[in-house]
């Protein structure tokens, strides 16, 4: 008898429950191609950010989380090869390039096809005055033992595939080398929705989504997923109900999951 006069206000507890969790727990969004368009479009012209401005907190970002996932010491004081593509993901790869440098790395840059715009041309030049060089020809299978880490920075979430010509040896290289790779934003060769293309692809150690991880990044089953990019707006967050974790003090990376 007792437990039937019990059982409406528990229900009551229990709905009022759920719905708390269900605002608290409201899952981190990862977002479709054309949403990670839309978004990077929205930052542009409503929110009057400039492309140097995103790149240069995103390639700080990608820097951070590498460095505190890739000690010197864990890398065996080993040279950082990053693998820069003729877009935005390229040249967040510059960035980082740089800021790896400035953190003590011994940073070299590949940089295959160069586009001929001044955003990018003024990267090349702050990563030449860093005293970065810039390799004219990818590595092979034995150089690969000076660098302790590799930095994909091919492409991001505007690849389409498949990959063309120009960049198959690096993409070949990442594939079969033993040195660990941290991707900017996406795996390069990844469908930005689908994940690994069907003939297999790079994999990662490490996972740096920026802004928000796009659909490819549950599909990721490396040792480090961080969230970079602390520059939404309130309200993009908000319309686009990216429920982004809060990034904790003053840090501008966040770990997402971890396999360790
Ligand atoms: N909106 C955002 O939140 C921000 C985005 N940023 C970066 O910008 C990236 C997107 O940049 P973009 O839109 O410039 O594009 P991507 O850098 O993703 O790639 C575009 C370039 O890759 C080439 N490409 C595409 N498919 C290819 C294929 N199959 N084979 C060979 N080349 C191919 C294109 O011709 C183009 O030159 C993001 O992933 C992120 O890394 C950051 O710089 C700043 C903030
Ligand atoms: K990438």
């Amino acid at each position: 008898m007792q437990v039937y006069c019990y059982q409406a206000p528990i229900r009551q507890i229990l709905r009022t429950l759920t719905k708390l969790s269900a605002i608290k727990m409201e899952p981190l969004k990862y977002l479709s191609q054309q949403e990670a368009i839309n978004v990077d479009v929205e930052l542009f012209n409503e929110y009057k950010y400039s492309v140097d401005q995103l790149m240069e907190l995103a390639g700080l970002s990608c820097a951070t989380a590498i460095a505190k996932c890739y000690t010197p010491e864990k890398i065996e004081c080993k040279s950082i090869l990053v693998c820069c593509g003729p877009g935005n993901n390229g040249g967040d790869g510059l960035v980082c390039a740089r800021h790896l440098k400035l953190f003590n790395y011994n940073v070299l840059v590949y940089y295959p096809k160069r586009t001929d715009k001044d955003l990018y041309k003024n990267l090349t030049h702050q990563c030449e005055a860093m005293e970065i060089p810039l390799l004219s020809e990818l590595p092979n299978a034995n150089e690969m033992s000076r660098y302790g880490l590799i930095i994909d920075a091919l492409f991001g979430f505007s690849f389409t595939p498949p990959v063309r010509s120009t960049f198959i040896p690096v993409i070949e290289l990442m594939k079969t080398t033993a040195v660990p790779i941290a991707s900017i934003d996406i795996p390069s060769g990844w469908d930005v929705e689908n994940g690994e293309p069907p003939e297999g692809g790079i994999k990662p150690e490490l996972l740096i989504s920026l802004t928000a991880p796009k659909l490819c990044a549950k599909k990721f089953y490396g040792k480090y997923h961080f969230l970079g990019g602390r520059f939404v707006p309130p309200q993009l967050e908000k319309k686009y109900k990216l429920a982004l974790p809060k990034y904790p003090g003053t840090e501008c990376c966040i770990l997402l999951n971890s396999s360790l």
